[in-house]
């Protein structure tokens, strides 16, 4: 069963307004250097009012809503309140399948000076069409996709096809905390679980390949995010002073930063590449039809700077191995000038994706053990501490299910396209606790493109991705009642 055409029609005359909403969404709230970054603590306040922005728009639009308190975290040494997630649910008719919808109203940190053309928190329309604004894409754009389904359907009074959960967090970008024990309480309360009759989840939080050819998704990588902290002096010195006289935490900072990944990727942490199986030739015949070339990933990326000309041990790189990267180190100096410091404590950040049959617990021991062994052989007298942030498990799923071909027939019929059928390189670690909690088949059904630039600057979703993203979502659901399963 086909989406009915008046809903694609509604999604394609009322375009502009979905815009306007989305622009609302980026600018939340709209005052001097706050917005919702659940990372940082001074902007908390401004992830609970998008929680409350799409509490609103819900209710709206007559789904019955529910705020969860999901504890306090410790952040920068202070104990504060997560965000409330957001639920929703519309209809319970025993006839019809039910589906959860997933997604996050958090975004990535940005900083006007970080390189971006435009202001990131004012959602700018360029004349190619491209919608430009923190979140566009990750993951404002394609929550809010969810939300112009609901209206069509409301205003046209079409039923909708099936029965809908929705689960909306703040704190996807920084944990997820309190999400998993949430899942698993109300798992637990059985019939009077909010998740009581779930037969499948879709989320849609992720990207395209390349530029043209859209796709459904079936994995994701894990994560551990890992703090290494080297400390010595009291407060920073002067290097004139101080420089060879001291050991200088810095300097061993980048000692033990280097020893973690080569230039091409290998990780030396020992025994995490070992973990992971060679592909035979059929796993490497998925990768070989999918759409996608060296060009591509250097058209995303902006610079010819792949590992390989081989496209799949590029493709492998991103879905079937884990990779290391280092992010940033705090305490360093960065600003602008020459000033000559030795900084007294300094906080290297990196992360290691994983895949099957990678957990947090069998990576963090031995990325520990390493750092520590590696400190030692540098013989300082400044003091090491590695802090272990959050981490997800990485998540594979059954494609053979009628949720994937629901999404296959709905991608063919809005983009007249077979979808590649691909594994992320990001993580979502809510993913494999709805999947394994909940004993259901869960489906990524991404809206933007491989070039978004989620996490960058200048994040984007294209106008056209948004629209028939939207049209994408609610043919989606219309294909799911349609299958007798
Ligand atoms: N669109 C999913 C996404 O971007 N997920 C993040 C999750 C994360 C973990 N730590 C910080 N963010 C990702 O980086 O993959
Ligand atoms: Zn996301
Ligand atoms: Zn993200």
């Amino acid at each position: 069963m086909p989406a009915p055409a008046t809903f694609l029609g509604y999604i394609d005359e009322h375009a502009d307004r979905f815009i306007k909403r989305l622009a609302d969404a980026v600018a939340i709230p709209r005052r001097l250097n706050a917005f919702s970054v659940s990372g940082d603590r001074t902007h908390r306040e401004d992830v609970v009012k998008m929680a409350k922005f799409m509490e609103d728009q819900l209710k709206a639009l007559g789904v019955q809503t529910r705020l969860v308190d999901l504890g306090t975290e410790n952040l920068e040494g202070h104990e504060i309140k997560v965000p409330p997630a957001v639920l929703g649910k519309i209809g319970e008719d025993p006839g019809k399948k039910t589906i959860l919808v997933y997604g996050h109203f958090d975004v990535q940190p940005a900083i006007k000076s970080d390189g971006w053309n435009t202001d990131p928190f004012t959602l700018t329309i360029a004349d190619d069409g491209q919608l430009i604004g923190r979140g566009s894409s990750d993951d404002k754009g394609p929550i809010l996709g969810w939300l112009n389904v609901l209206e069509a359907h409301k205003d046209l009074g079409i039923e909708l096809p099936v029965n809908l959960r929705l689960v909306f967090e703040g704190m996807e970008e920084s944990g997820s905390i309190g999400l998993d024990e949430f899942i698993a309480a109300e798992h637990a309360r059985g019939k009077d679980g909010w998740f009581h009759g779930v037969d499948a989840v879709c989320i849609s939080d992720n990207y395209w390949l390349n530029t043209r050819t859209p796709c459904v998704t079936y994995g994701l990588r894990g994560l551990v995010y890992i703090l290494v902290e080297v400390s010595g002096p009291t407060r920073d010195l002067h290097s004139g002073v101080f420089g060879r006289t001291v050991h200088e935490p810095m300097t061993d900072l980048i000692a033990l930063l280097g020893k973690l990944v080569t230039s091409d990727g290998k990780i030396l942490v020992p025994g995490v590449d070992d973990m992971i199986s060679a592909a035979d030739d059929e796993e490497k015949a998925l990768y070989e039809c999918l759409d996608y070339s060296i060009a591509d990933i250097e058209a995303s990326a902006g610079a010819p700077i792949a590992l390989s000309d081989d496209k799949i041990q590029v493709l492998m790189g991103r879905m079937r191995q884990p990779s290391l990267s280092i992010h940033g180190i705090e305490g360093a100096f960065y600003g602008a000038g020459a000033k000559t410091v030795i900084p007294a404590k300094v906080t290297g950040k990196f992360s290691i994706r994983l895949v099957p049959p990678q957990t947090p617990d069998k990576i963090n021991p031995l990325v520990v053990q390493y750092l520590e062994a590696e400190f030692a052989k540098l013989n300082s007298k400044n003091k090491l501490r590695v802090l272990l942030e959050h981490g997800g498990k990485p998540w594979v799923a059954d494609i053979k299910h009628w949720n994937y071909e629901a999404a296959i027939k709905a991608t063919q019929a809005v983009y007249n396209k077979r979808p590649d059928m691909t594994r992320e390189g990001g993580s979502i670690p809510v993913t494999l606790t709805f999947a394994e909690t909940l004993g259901v088949n869960v489906l990524l059904l991404p809206m933007g493109r491989g070039d978004d630039g989620a996490h960058s600057t200048n994040e984007k979703l294209d106008r056209s991705n948004f629209i028939e993203g939207t049209k994408l979502l609610g043919t989606y659901l219309h294909e799911v009642a349609a299958i007798n399963a």
